[in-house]
């Protein structure tokens, strides 16, 4: 029986293709279970480098590429292109079969032949290598072979690799990439590793190379399995997964694991299926847990795993809430409807105590050391808070003041138990309690995603809400995109997750270009990983390309708005629906403009902070609200000096050093989640002098 393979790459191309001439390629293609290509009739191509490629019509002016080997009934669609074009394609190209990981690769042959000359002329004058560090032993052992090897060894910078993309084997491409980032030889091997089976690969049996390949191909089984890809080409993570994907979502493991990895890497699919995987092995409904922090994602959580999972009876073993309806259900379940205190009631409360009690504290400085260093570990009195670390709190206190602050925060807790009133924190605890008590756990499995963003409080309600056992917390985390200032270390939570970690590094979502320059915002910036670890982006990339990010200046807010609405214009009119439009704002008040601005130009804009993402409207919204949301186009508004960072969520340095520090780090990464949002387009922009954030120049 043939098999045929579609280049996951071309894959994204066909989304692109007029309706009809998807059509006529499903038509062409849905035949090869009957007949072998022979049948089909493939055309031989003039003058072409791998006599294995071959061309198919599609209609009077499109062709597809085909890998068609000499011998076996296995055949891989690469491209379908306009005729001219699919020939020259074809004529400067030839796959070949991996030596470390025996999948599938195509080469720009012709190109990298052309471009040899001129890197040997850059090369020669200067001993600047960029894998000067790395052996040929080491390159060789992942799969780099002889072409790519001099390619390789003439390289000088990273810009070189980059444009050669196109040209070189995706696996070799991806090996180079790793080790140019600041991968080791070791740590990229172990990406490898995870595509590759044991055994010698024979260089010409494409039919087994194609099986390998899960990376680079989409392996087809018939014509319902080819209708099912085409009709979804933008939707392959339901199908298919990356290797390190695959094994973190449908691998059993003895406790606890953490997946993490860079905006885009796919660590919300690998918590849909592994929800999935989860569910389909439980056998009473609500027993697999979906969490994560706001009420947005969780919504967005459920919509996807109802395009993931099919089976009702599965679905019901599913239940998707948000770590405070966790807790808030728990709570009211024990002691009835509980009433929380709003963000403005609870500084009043705050001011209150400090009216009462006398204290030079500030409000935010009380409650921040409530629940930084008494919420986060467990205080219950004076001598525990004398003895607690103040991780993250630069400010030194002495006795007397730790009196007085203690005597504020008893004062606090008296108000709150006086109007029986709770805040989210507080509710977290007391589930957390009522659980750790229970032998009953209310679910089997917990599975939570941007665990970089769940405070201690939370971490203590999930860990209680599931026993101890096999599989029983999955957690995906960026601390990179952390968005509230919460520094936990899981370990000291009682999750133990050593030995079971996984990180993800090839982005799905964003071009290189705005990958590239959103990483670029958090350079020089540690971040800790949730497990007294750093966290890091070393490798992390993207395959596809595109514009680079435009930065847009403006003398006022009037100006401003103009332009955007100018640009949105543009963008709409490039046929990008108005619902894979963003624009993200740091405060509440220029989203609110930039909603009216659009609005009262004939635009169809919605807040997303009132409602959900809505079809065929623009979203508007705050960036903590775009948190976990993607758009192909997204313009971030309102970067000017005074208003990024936010003054207001900024500790002045002379209130407490580290605290003003970590606030700007906070600020930074929530510009890179709002930029990473973007598929396609970034677009930045500001009135009067620009964020410090920013860099100096557009280009
Ligand atoms: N295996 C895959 N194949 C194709 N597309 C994928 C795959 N995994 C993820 N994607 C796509 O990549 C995009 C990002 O995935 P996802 O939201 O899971 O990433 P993430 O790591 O959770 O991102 P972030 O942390 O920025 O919110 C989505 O459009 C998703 O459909």
């Amino acid at each position: 029986m043939p098999t045929l393979g579609i280049a996951r790459e071309f894959l994204r191309e066909f989304g692109k293709l007029q309706r009809s001439v998807q059509d006529r390629v499903y038509e062409t293609f849905a035949k090869f279970e009957e007949a072998t290509f022979a049948g089909i009739h493939l055309e031989l191509i003039r003058n072409v480098r791998d006599s294995r490629l071959k061309s198919i019509r599609i209609d009077q002016f499109w062709r597809g590429v085909v890998l068609a080997p000499t011998s076996g009934d296995s055949y891989l669609l690469l491209r379908v292109l306009p005729h001219d074009e699919a020939y020259r394609w074809a004529q400067r190209k030839s796959a070949s079969v991996n030596r470390a990981t025996g999948s599938i690769e195509i080469r720009d042959v012709a190109s990298i032949e052309d471009r040899m000359p001129r890197l040997e002329e850059r090369a020669a004058a200067t001993s600047e290598r960029l894998l000067g560090a790395v052996s040929d032993a080491d390159l060789r052992r992942l799969g780099i072979d002889d072409q790519v090897l001099a390619f390789a060894r003439t390289l000088t910078d990273l810009e070189q690799l980059e444009t050669a993309r196109t040209m070189l084997p995706e696996p070799q491409y991806d090996a180079l990439l790793g080790l140019a980032l600041g991968m080791s030889p070791e740590d990229v091997w172990t990406e490898v590793a995870d595509t590759v089976e044991p055994g010698e690969f024979d260089p010409d049996d494409v039919t087994a190379a194609l099986a390998r390949s899960t990376k680079q191909v989409v392996l087809v089984s018939g014509p319902g399995d080819l209708m099912e890809i085409f009709s979804y080409p933008f939707d392959l993570w339901r199908v298919y997964l990356h290797p390190v994907q695959h094994r973190v979502a449908y691998g059993s493991f003895s406790g606890p694991v953490r997946v993490t990895g860079g905006p885009g890497t796919g660590k919300t699919v690998a918590v849909l299926h592994r929800a999935k995987y989860l569910a389909e092995r439980s056998t009473s409904d609500r027993s697999v847990l979906v969490t994560t922090f706001t009420k947005t994602l969780t919504s967005s959580l459920e919509n996807q795993l109802h395009t993931l999972v099919e089976d009702d009876d599965v679905l019901r073993r599913i239940d998707v809430r948000h770590v405070d309806q966790v807790a808030n259900q728990v709570v009211a379940t024990e002691y009835g409807r509980i009433s929380i205190l709003s963000a403005d009631e609870q500084r009043q409360t705050w001011r209150k105590v400090i009216g009462s009690t006398g204290v030079k504290f500030s409000d935010a400085f009380l409650a921040q050391e409530w629940r930084e260093v008494v919420l986060a570990n467990e205080v219950v009195d004076f001598d525990g808070y004398l003895a607690a670390p103040r991780r993250g709190r630069g400010r030194q206190l002495g006795q007397r003041q730790k009196e007085q602050i203690w005597t504020a925060i008893a004062a606090f807790l008296d108000e709150l138990r006086r109007l029986d009133r709770w805040t989210y924190e507080t509710v977290c605890v007391e589930a957390a309690r009522l659980l750790a008590d229970r032998t009953a756990k209310p679910y089997q499995h917990v599975v939570v995603d941007e665990g970089q963003d769940l405070g201690p409080w939370g971490w203590r309600l999930l860990r209680a809400a599931v026993a101890e056992s096999d599989n029983d917390l999955f957690i995906t985390a960026d601390a990179h995109q952390r968005i509230y200032n919460h520094r936990v270390s899981l370990k000291q939570l009682g999750i133990k997750i050593a030995g079971r970690s996984a990180r993800l590094t090839l982005n799905y979502r964003t071009t290189a270009e705005i990958l590239g320059w959103s990483i670029g915002l958090l350079r020089g910036e540690e971040i800790d990983a949730l497990n007294d670890d750093l966290d890091t982006l070393a490798g992390c990339r993207s395959d596809v390309h595109g514009d680079r990010p435009l930065l847009r200046p403006s003398m006022s807010a009037r100006e401003e708005m103009q332009a955007l609405v100018k640009d949105v214009r543009g963008w709409l009119a490039d046929g990008i629906e108005p619902d894979q439009v963003g624009i993200a704002a740091r405060t509440w008040s220029q989203a609110e403009a930039a909603s009216s601005a659009l609005t009262n130009a004939g635009l169809p804009a919605t807040s997303i902070a009132r409602s959900k993402p809505t079809a065929g409207r623009i979203s508007v919204a705050t960036m903590h609200a775009m948190k976990g949301l993607e758009f192909r186009a997204v313009a971030v508004i309102g970067l000017s000096k005074d208003s990024m960072p936010f003054p207001k969520a900024v500790t002045p340095a002379s209130e407490d050093p580290i605290a003003h520090n970590l606030d700007l780090q906070q600020e930074r990464c929530l510009l890179f989640v709002a930029c990473t949002r973007a598929r396609e387009k970034l677009r930045l922009s500001w009135q009067g002098t620009r964020s410090s954030f920013l860099p100096r120049t557009d280009g």
